[in-house]
């Protein structure tokens, strides 16, 4: 077969790429099926070579089930009669030939353990997600499968169907299918487009259900692929999959020069959510329907002031070294040539679309002192703004495209040049959603050898040995568990379920975690709300928490531990729970209501409404709230300044007396919120984002507060 085809467009080339493909894909599918039948034969060689009588039968599987007695099984009850089916030969297609039944003798558990209560999963999540994302036309699964009481026709009608049936290519179906993407892309040239275009052709044909290469930037078979540790399946050729060539991340288009800063950004913000104040990519919070269309990419703009007019918008000096503050020949140009690449990079992308933005307000943006920006601003700029340099020229605005994400590794095997780890090359630490081995010895092993529960100094400025604080890195809560990184909340059985803890004595008005969950919004609450009640009805639990008028949070199926904290009636509550503006989302902050003992409960008022609607479940009560007051949220705000609320929802802990840190300029800068500053700010987050930052050169003195948790401007 021609290794080169001219994909560009005719209809019999169309054709052509068919037939390439029908031939590909029956090739891959008999290649695929041959592996795996004798990849099961052979793993089950060798994992139970060891029961094997010499004799050429397959390998037997070992006896069901033979588990020790232990002490705290009562041996005097009646064994209940089960039995296990063994198999004794099978067909090399994994046909059952002969099987036995063996008798599995099962005891009950003792009396003496006290029944724990019901419990039910929940995603553990850090922020709150839209429900958007979650909620889905199809059920993911049946919530209570071993529960013959739990109403569940009435529960999946509203859903459109059950995903594990109507909305699902097998993983099998995946690999054949990612695989034939790979082949007709390395092998014979054809472009992704293409390749989309004719598999849905095929598809259509031999009724396949494909999945498109992407459909948005969490759907498609590209991502569903990245989602899964693939096996290293061995091709016809003797080959493993690892040691093929891979499919380039971005061939559905073409890639922007890697030297274009600006035009890589543009490429790859399709990625991250569209609404500014937000620099996650794939941000789950603030999500639309028109997600993808949303995101809008920068443009660049024309300044409109020359360097030396920016000098008469200055009200006040930002400080004593304020650019505003020097005469231009006192501006030494030479020092620039020091200043890091990573620094000019991102403040040259920032000008691109903020040109006139005063050097005081981009200098907190672009972490560089005001007369750095603005000199680097004069050397980028000119002085004559009727000469625009190239590189402020409109650059072409590229789509979104399928990207990797840069710097995070996602090999199998060891860190090193051979699997192509980014982190390695890079010389930087494999970090937490990398996904190498959890055992990699790249990994942050955390602080725990330093840092033990008392003394609680993990924080930059302190003289702590703490090996993040050494290593300038936010303590890990999953990896840190012996300082206060550590969550506060211990759970375990309570007086009504089960409820949450105080790990450590916390002083009043100590945040212990933001209460998050799915957020469901008006235009969905009303068949939510039904679908939750069917749930609710049946455990009695419900994790609704309202936000005054806002968003429900409901923690029923994704939270964290502030989710079970219960209600103290007939005591008074020791928490309390605010819903705080952060950067235009409510978000609910758990404070410590007075001083708190190591070991006592932590509990909330949930407040009237909450049992009100508890009591009439059955209606559509569409405003199940947990929160006694009616107070605006401005006025809840009132209980904090508006420096320590955002502070505090943002998860960051303020040092206190460090004023005048870059945080606080960080946050003046930010509080104006105008549309500007965000676009500044979302500009260079991005521009910086994988790129590492030494501290020194341009930085001025360090942060002064530490971020526990979370990700939020
Ligand atoms: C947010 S959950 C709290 C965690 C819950 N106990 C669990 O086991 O997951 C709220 C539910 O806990 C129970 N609950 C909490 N406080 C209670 C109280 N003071 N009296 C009775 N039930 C309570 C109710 O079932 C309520 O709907």
């Amino acid at each position: 077969m021609s290794t080169s085809i001219n994909y560009e467009v005719a209809e019999h080339e169309n054709l052509s790429i068919l037939e390439l493909t029908r031939c590909i894909y029956h090739d891959v599918r008999t290649e695929f099926r041959t592996w795996k039948r004798r990849h099961a034969e052979q793993k089950l060689a060798s994992a139970y070579s060891s029961n094997l009588p010499h004799t050429n039968q397959p390998s037997l599987p070992p006896p069901c089930f033979q588990s020790p007695p232990s002490p705290d099984l009562d041996m005097d009850s009646e064994p209940s009669a089960i039995v296990g089916m063994q198999v004794l030969s099978y067909d090399s297609d994994g046909n059952i030939i002969q099987s036995t039944v063996t008798p599995i003798e099962v005891h009950d558990i003792v009396q003496s353990f006290a029944p724990y209560p019901d419990y039910r999963y929940y995603s553990p999540s850090s922020r709150n997600v839209n429900a958007r994302m979650l909620d889905e036309k199809y059920a993911p699964f049946h919530p209570f499968p071993e529960d013959p009481s739990f109403p569940v026709h009435k529960y999946f009608r509203f859903f459109k169907g059950l995903q594990w049936i109507d909305d699902m290519v097998g993983p099998d179906e995946e690999i054949i299918q990612f695989e034939v993407v790979r082949r007709l892309h390395i092998e014979h040239g054809v472009s992704g487009e293409d390749i989309d275009r004719v598999l849905k052709l095929y598809g259509d044909q031999e009724n396949i259900d494909y999945l498109p290469l992407r459909d948005s930037h969490e759907s498609g078979l590209l991502w569903a692929v990245s989602q899964r540790d693939q096996p290293d399946v061995i091709w016809r050729d003797g080959l493993p999959s690892s040691s093929k060539i891979q499919i380039p991340p971005h061939f559905v288009q073409s890639s922007p020069d890697p030297k274009d800063d600006f035009s890589i950004i543009n490429k790859s913000v399709g990625k991250f959510c569209a609404n500014l104040n937000c620099i996650q990519d794939n941000c789950g919070v603030h999500v639309s329907h028109e997600w993808e269309l949303q995101t809008p990419s920068f443009r660049t703009k024309r300044p409109r002031y020359a360097s030396k007019q920016l000098k008469a918008l200055v009200d006040e000096p930002c400080d004593n070294e304020c650019f505003s503050l020097f005469a231009e020949d006192s501006m030494d140009d030479d020092s620039l040539d020091a200043l890091p690449t990573t620094y000019r990079t991102v403040l040259i992308s920032t000008l691109k679309v903020e040109p006139d933005m005063l050097p005081c307000d981009l200098a907190v943006i672009c972490e560089m002192t005001c007369l750095n920006v603005y000199r680097l601003r004069k050397q980028v700029l000119g002085d004559d703004m009727k000469t625009m340099p190239a590189c402020l020229k409109e650059t072409t605005i590229l789509s979104q495209d399928l990207g990797s994400r840069p710097g995070l590794c996602s090999h199998s095997g060891k860190c090193s040049t051979a699997t192509d780890c980014p982190c390695f090359v890079s010389g930087t630490r494999c970090e937490r959603n990398c996904r190498c081995d959890d055992k990699c010895l790249r990994r942050f092993e955390g602080c725990n050898s330093t840092c033990d529960g008392e003394d609680r100094t993990c924080h930059p400025g302190s003289k702590s040995k703490c090996k993040c604080v050494k290593a300038n890195r936010e303590c890990d809560p999953e990896k840190c568990t012996k300082c206060n990184a550590r969550y506060h909340i211990v759970v375990k059985k309570a007086d009504y379920g089960l409820g949450g803890f105080a790990a450590n004595s916390l002083k009043k008005g100590t945040f212990i975690g933001e209460y998050v969950g799915e957020l469901i919004g008006d235009d969905q609450a009303e068949q939510r709300c039904v679908e939750l009640l069917v749930i609710q009805k049946h455990t009695h639990l419900n994790y609704c928490f309202g936000t005054n008028g806002g968003d429900i949070i409901d923690a029923q199926s994704l939270g964290n531990r502030t989710r079970f904290l219960n209600d103290s009636q007939p005591k008074k509550p020791n928490c309390t729970a605010a819903v705080i503006l952060v950067n235009g989302d409510k978000r609910v902050a758990i404070t410590t209501a007075k001083n708190v003992n190591e070991g006592d409960e932590l509990t909330l008022s949930y407040g009237k409404p909450y049992w009100k609607a508890m009591l009439s479940q059955a209606k559509h009560n569409k405003k199940t709230t947990r929160s006694e007051d009616d107070q605006s949220v401005e006025s809840v705000l009132g209980l904090f300044t508006l420096k320590s609320a955002v502070a505090i929802a943002s998860q960051f802990i303020v040092v206190e007396g460090a004023e005048n840190t870059r945080w606080n300029k960080f946050l003046a800068c930010v509080g104006r919120a105008d549309e500007k500053s965000r676009r500044a700010i979302k500009v260079a987050a991005l521009a910086g984002c994988g790129t590492k930052r030494k501290h020194g050169a341009d930085q001025a003195k360090p942060n002064k507060q530490r971020r526990v948790e979370g990700n939020s401007i």
